[in-house]
């Protein structure tokens, strides 16, 4: 896990958390979420040297998030991945202490508040993230078009262009039971602008699929040292008297 400030100074609602089942409060108001995305918005895909980003064109409000906790319509602006060197961890949020090996994240910003993401980052709520755990098992065929192309982007700022991709193929069958609370971002700058959306059901890779991310590097190529991309994970936050709500009982 990189080894960025362990907690941010003053920071009362930061993520990652262990998410405690018992400790959660059904909200019976929580709507269902109500995804639209367009795979058409799809653009590139981009190793930021933290994970590799699948970007999306969020100039109209083509692929939105909308329903659940949300009263406004967030914008899909991209969406990472975080995983261990191992199958034994890698997810950053976890589940009575249950340990997952990848979780992805879809990162969507207010564009009902704010007119750009940048501005979104930076505003308390201003961003809605989607997690969702992985499991190794079967192969998930939509994610192969994403594996295929990572190769192309193995080291840190390499970009390629990457089209025609539907996110909705990764969530879950079932997206109506989720977990959501007030936090932050999990690499800098930390802002805690985020209200995340932890689902319940997780989806499942094959082993293979995801070795492909663990051939990723954090390096870029001009660096001598090549160093794999692997615990991209950043350490669990204290709660500091937050209440994670569910939406099912
Ligand atoms: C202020 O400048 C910026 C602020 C944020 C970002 N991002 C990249 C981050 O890696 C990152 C990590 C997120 S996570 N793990 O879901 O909490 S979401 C996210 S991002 O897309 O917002 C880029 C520029
Ligand atoms: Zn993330």
């Amino acid at each position: 896990m990189w080894q960025g400030p362990l907690v941010a100074p003053g920071g009362n609602r930061q993520s990652p958390i262990d998410i405690r089942v018992r400790k959660s409060v059904f909200d019976p108001h929580l709507k269902p979420l109500t995804p639209d995305y367009d795979p058409g918005t799809c653009s590139q895909i981009w190793n930021n040297g933290y994970s590799f980003l699948v970007e999306y064109d969020d100039t109209t409000d083509k692929s939105i998030l909308k329903g659940g906790p949300l009263e406004d319509n967030f914008r899909l602006c991209q969406f990472h991945f975080h995983w261990g060197e191992s199958n034994a961890w890698g997810s950053e949020h976890t589940v009575d202490r249950r340990l997952f090996p990848a979780e992805l994240h879809m990162v969507h910003w207010n564009s009902n508040k704010y007119s750009r993401f940048e501005e979104a980052v930076m505003e308390e709520n201003g961003l809605a993230v989607i997690g969702v755990f992985l499991k190794i098992g079967k192969r998930h065929e939509g994610l192969q078009k994403l594996v295929d192309a990572l190769p192309a982007v193995r080291h840190k700022d390499s970009v390629v262009e990457f089209t025609r991709f539907d996110p909705a193929c990764l969530l879950p069958a079932n997206i109506d039971d989720y977990w959501t609370y007030a936090g932050s971002l999990t690499t800098p700058p930390l802002t805690e602008a985020v209200t995340w959306i932890i689902m319940k059901q997780h989806i499942e890779v094959s082993h293979d699929q995801l070795a492909v991310f663990r051939s990723l590097l954090f390096t870029s190529a001009e660096e001598e040292v090549q160093k794999s991309m692997v615990n991209n994970f950043r350490v669990q936050q204290p709660l500091r008297g937050r209440t994670v709500r569910s939406s099912f009982t």
